[in-house]
């Protein structure tokens, strides 16, 4: 007979109660790259772009005309809007219907840039956001985050990949969808998103750059895992227990 059992305190890391920010355009690896922070480093995760993605397919299936801010403005407050946050299998629930799969589709692609580009689609957004960040501990990606949702994030990154690159990933991601069509659809929502009036996606001040077009997934991930090691004051190599 040994010992019997003993519960172990959870080891503390200095990055528990860090938000980690990820901003860029379409396609340049956020949400991979996210997901994989996240789990290295036993932090949440959070898609915002998903949320967008679950306003504007609420909106479609409620028949508000998504090129009309004031349609899209008065509804704004009816869906609820639920983000699971484990990196090995985030979710996303609209009026507790799972929208993971329909949130991709071509039709919410080409309307989620006008729903997002609505100040108060963005305010209600923002709210359900700094709910889910609350203390902290977490990986959050989308556009504004370094700049508007988390400006006191501990580490910010801002990632970019070649557009050739992006639509050839996303392509391939959707099963061999047609590159050039991706690649407009892709470009078209960068063009709305960088160019709004509010919350655009910027480089947010003290981000770092990470262009992954010539870095595969693993590797852009470690590279981001070190900054956070870095913010902590971690030499590379170096582990804590
Ligand atoms: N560094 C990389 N090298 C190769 N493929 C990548 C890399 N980063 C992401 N990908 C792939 O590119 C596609 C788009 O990435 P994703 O994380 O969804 O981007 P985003 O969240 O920015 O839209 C996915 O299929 C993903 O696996
Ligand atoms: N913080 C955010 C996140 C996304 N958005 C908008 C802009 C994007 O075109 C859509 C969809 O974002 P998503 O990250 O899912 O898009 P991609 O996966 O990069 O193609 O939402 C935003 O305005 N602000």
């Amino acid at each position: 007979m040994g010992d019997p059992p003993v519960a172990l305190p959870p080891v503390s890391k200095p990055w528990d109660h860090y938000v980690v920010a990820i901003d860029g355009p379409s396609g340049s690896g956020k949400s991979s790259t996210s997901r994989g922070v996240a789990v290295r480093l036993g932090l949440r995760y959070l898609d915002t772009g998903a949320m967008y993605r679950a306003m504007t397919w609420w909106m479609l299936r409620h028949d508000v005309d998504v090129h009309d801010p004031n349609a899209v403005a008065a509804r704004v407050e009816e869906p609820e809007i639920l983000s699971g946050t484990d990196p090995l299998g985030p979710t996303i629930l609209v009026d507790g219907i799972d929208v993971g799969l329909a949130i991709r589709s071509d039709e919410v692609n080409a309307a989620v840039s006008p729903v997002a580009a609505v100040p108060s689609v963005r305010s209600r957004l923002l709210e359900i956001q700094r709910d889910v960040i609350g203390e902290g501990g977490i990986v959050v990606e989308g556009r504004d985050i370094g700049s508007v949702v988390a400006p006191e994030a501990e580490v910010k990154v801002y990632l970019t990949a070649d557009p050739a690159a992006r639509a050839r990933r996303r392509a391939l991601e959707e099963g061999g969808a047609d590159v050039e069509a991706t690649r407009e659809s892709l470009l078209a929502r960068d063009a709305i998103d960088s160019g709004r009036a509010t919350s655009p996606l910027v480089m947010a001040e003290g981000a770092v750059h990470v262009d992954g077009t010539a870095h595969t997934l693993d590797e852009v991930v470690g590279l981001v895992v070190q900054l956070v090691e870095a913010a902590a004051g971690l030499r590379a190599g170096e582990r804590v227990q």
